[in-house]
Parts: C-alpha cells; structure tokens; sequence
C-alpha cells in the first residue's frame, strides 16, 4: 500500500523541524542541509516537485544574539527570527545552489492565508516558482506575528501549505524516527508505529510534547497536522530527518517512519480552508433539532434552529456553531452579523426581510460554507 501511495505522488510538501536543522548545538548545522539538498535533488530528478517549510530561524538567531535556551520574551524571539532567517536562507541558497537548484523564500502570516485573495495570490507565487523550477522555503513570518495571526508551530503551517499548493503528500522530518506508541524520551520501552490508519482520541493520547529546547509542539503538533493533511486528502509521513539518505529510502518502498493515511472523506479546498485556516471569531448556538439536521442531512443552518449568538463579528466572518452543551459541531461563514443574528435567530426565514429590512438570504450559514467537525 506504501509503494502505491508514494508512486503517485508528484507535488511534496516537506516540513524540516528545528532539531534537524541544528542538531544539538545552536546554530544551523551546514552538512545536514547539503545533504537534504542532495536528496531533494534526487526527488526532483524523479519528477517530483518540492516545497519547503523550514523552522530554524529562532534556533539559528539566538546563537547570533547569545540567547541562551530559548528566547526569554517574544520581541527576543522575534529579533532571533529576524536574524535567523536570512541565515537560513543563505544556507538553503549556498547548498541547494550547489545542485543547480534555485531557492525562494515565502514568509507567511495566519492573517495571509486566512484573507482568500491573498491566498489565492500565494498560491499563484507557488505555481510559478515551480513552473521555474524553483523550490520555495516557507516559514512563517516570526518577526511580526502577534497572538491573534499566528499560525503558532510550523507542523500546522506545513498541513495548510499543503492544502495551500495541493499537494500529494506531507513529509515532516523530524529528530525521532517516527510516531512511537509513547514518547520514547520518557519510556525505552516506547514502539515505533509504522502506519496510522485513523488518527483517534488513543492515538492523539501517546503524543507528548517536545523532547527539546528548540522544538516546538512536539509530537501533538504534528498529529494535528497529519490529521489537517488527512481531511485534505493527503497521506503524511513522518521521518527522522537526522538519518542520511531517509527522504530518498522512503521512496524505494522501505517501510520506514510511520505513514499517517488520510480520512476516507476528504473535504474539498475551500472547506478545508474554512475548517483549518480561518480563525473563528464568535459562535451560534443551535438547538437539537438543527444539530441533527446539520450533521445527518448536511442541510444549512437557518435562523430557526439558532437560540443564541456570542461575540462580535461582522457578515462574512468565520463562526462556530455548537450545541446547547457548548461542543463545537461545525464551523462556517456567516451570511449575517452578530447583531442581526441577534435579531433573527429563532424565527422563520421568511421573516427575515420584515425583521431586518433587508435580506441577504434564507441562511445564517449555508451548507456550501459549512463544514461539519
Ligand atoms: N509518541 C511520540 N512519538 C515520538 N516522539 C514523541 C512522542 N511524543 C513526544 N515526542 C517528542 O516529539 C519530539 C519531536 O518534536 P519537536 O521537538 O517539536 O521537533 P521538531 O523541531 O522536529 O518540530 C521528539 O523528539 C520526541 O521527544
Ligand atoms: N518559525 C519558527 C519555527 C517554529 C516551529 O514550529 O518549530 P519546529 O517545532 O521546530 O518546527 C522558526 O523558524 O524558528
């Protein structure tokens, strides 16, 4: 299943975490870039196209500033990136430049790809740098980001690049040699898991945190990203990026790292777009009858089945929609805004245009902005 999965893929994603870029020490580790160079050259030579996200810009900054450990407060963290990321640029255009191969960098905010013509543009900027042969390096834009445009670890930068570029597979290399049934820093005994069918409430259990001082996220952020991956359509494999040779073995069919497969149902781009790059900005809650509506027939949600609204948000701003006991059920864009949710909710849709005054349409979120959790 392994070989038939990776035979067909053509466009990869590759996210390189901190720890493999610098090894133990701060500061980027040179030889291994050469030698991912290399074997992305090979991937390429076999027809593959690649994109990068890259992590390692706070690593490689702080050694530059002096920073010990990790960087004491963000404006640290984010004078790291400043500093960091042109070095890790140099290096990815010194190595991969060796095997003819031409870099561009792409520095993203939640806030780029939340924003659908801006993404759309990106997505654009991708096409054509492929088209030229040229393999963008993705991080995300550490020296402005704040709380609120964060995409907060690149393992979940990489799953929306990859519904960003559509691509056919998600790889994140990573220092461990794959997901383990527990994290193998805290128990020896800890196995290896090849494959994932179905990334469950168990599985999410066994990912523990980061084992290091530059990692971030650790092992949950990356199922959460496999997961994102899946819902796209796109099977995820996790390798140890520290092992020479380990991107180019993977394609010869050895079974190594562990292959997370993706959902069986698979949202299209936008949904998926909706459900993991928009950021919610307030919420309705619904009835049970629409609950059951919403998530047995697919139908849209209507105005009738809301019984109350929460937080401020204009027409058009993603929402999430959850039942009286508070859980989540399904994220959309609202056709209205708070304030005339407020007025509507609970009354028929022909009574919206007497309520209002005007009317957009017969739905607060219709089904073809829904997206069921
Ligand atoms: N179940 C698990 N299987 C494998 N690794 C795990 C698990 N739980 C936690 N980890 C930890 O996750 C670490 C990798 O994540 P992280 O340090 O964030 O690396 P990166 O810089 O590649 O993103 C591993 O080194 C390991 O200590
Ligand atoms: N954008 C940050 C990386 C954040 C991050 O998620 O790091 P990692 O867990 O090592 O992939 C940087 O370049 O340092």
């Amino acid at each position: 299943m392994r070989t038939s999965i990776l035979k067909k893929v053509k466009r990869i994603v590759i996210k390189i975490g901190s720890r493999v870029l610098t090894g133990d020490e701060n500061g980027l580790d040179h030889a291994l870039i050469s030698r991912l160079a290399a074997e992305t050259a090979t991937l390429r030579r076999q027809g593959r196209e690649v994109i990068i996200v890259s992590s390692g810009a706070v690593a490689a900054g702080r050694k530059e500033l002096g920073i010990e450990g990790r960087p004491k407060s963000i404006p640290q963290k984010q004078a790291a990136a400043a500093i960091g990321q042109s070095h890790l640029m140099r290096a990815y255009e010194e190595d991969f430049g060796r095997f003819g191969h031409k870099v561009a960098q792409i520095l993203l905010t939640r806030d780029d790809l939340s924003n659908r013509r801006r993404f759309l543009n990106a997505r654009a900027t991708i096409d054509t740098l492929l088209g030229f042969g040229v393999i963008p390096i993705i991080n995300e834009n550490d020296t402005v980001v704040v709380d609120e445009i964060k995409f907060g670890d690149n393992d979940n930068l990489s799953a929306l690049v990859t519904n960003l570029a559509e691509a056919h597979l998600l790889i994140i290399l990573t220092d461990i040699d794959g997901f383990f049934d527990s994290d193998p820093r805290a128990n020896a005994g800890a196995k290896l898991i090849p494959l994932v069918k179905s990334i469950t409430r168990d599985v999410e259990r066994a990912a523990g945190g980061s084992g290091s001082a530059v990692g971030t996220g650790g092992m949950a952020t990356k199922l959460a990203a496999a997961k994102k991956a899946g819902q796209f359509g796109v099977p995820t494999l996790m390798l140890n990026g520290m092992i020479p040779g380990i991107l180019t073995e993977a394609f010869t069919g050895r079974e190594v790292g562990t292959l997370f497969l993706p959902a069986r149902e698979s949202l299209n781009r936008r949904k998926h777009w909706i459900a993991h790059t928009l950021r919610p900005n307030g919420r309705v809650i619904v009835d049970d009858g629409a609950r059951t509506v919403l998530s047995r027939k697919g139908k849209s949600l209507l105005p009738s089945g809301v019984v109350r609204v929460e937080g401020e948000f204009d027409r058009g701003a993603c929402i999430r929609v959850c039942g009286t006991d508070g859980a989540e059920i399904a994220r959309g864009i609202a056709d209205y805004s708070h304030a005339e949710i407020e007025r509507i909710l609970g009354r028929r849709s022909s009574e919206i245009e007497a309520i209002l005054g005007y009317k957009y349409g017969d739905e607060i979120i219709h089904r073809d902005n829904l997206v069921l959790l």
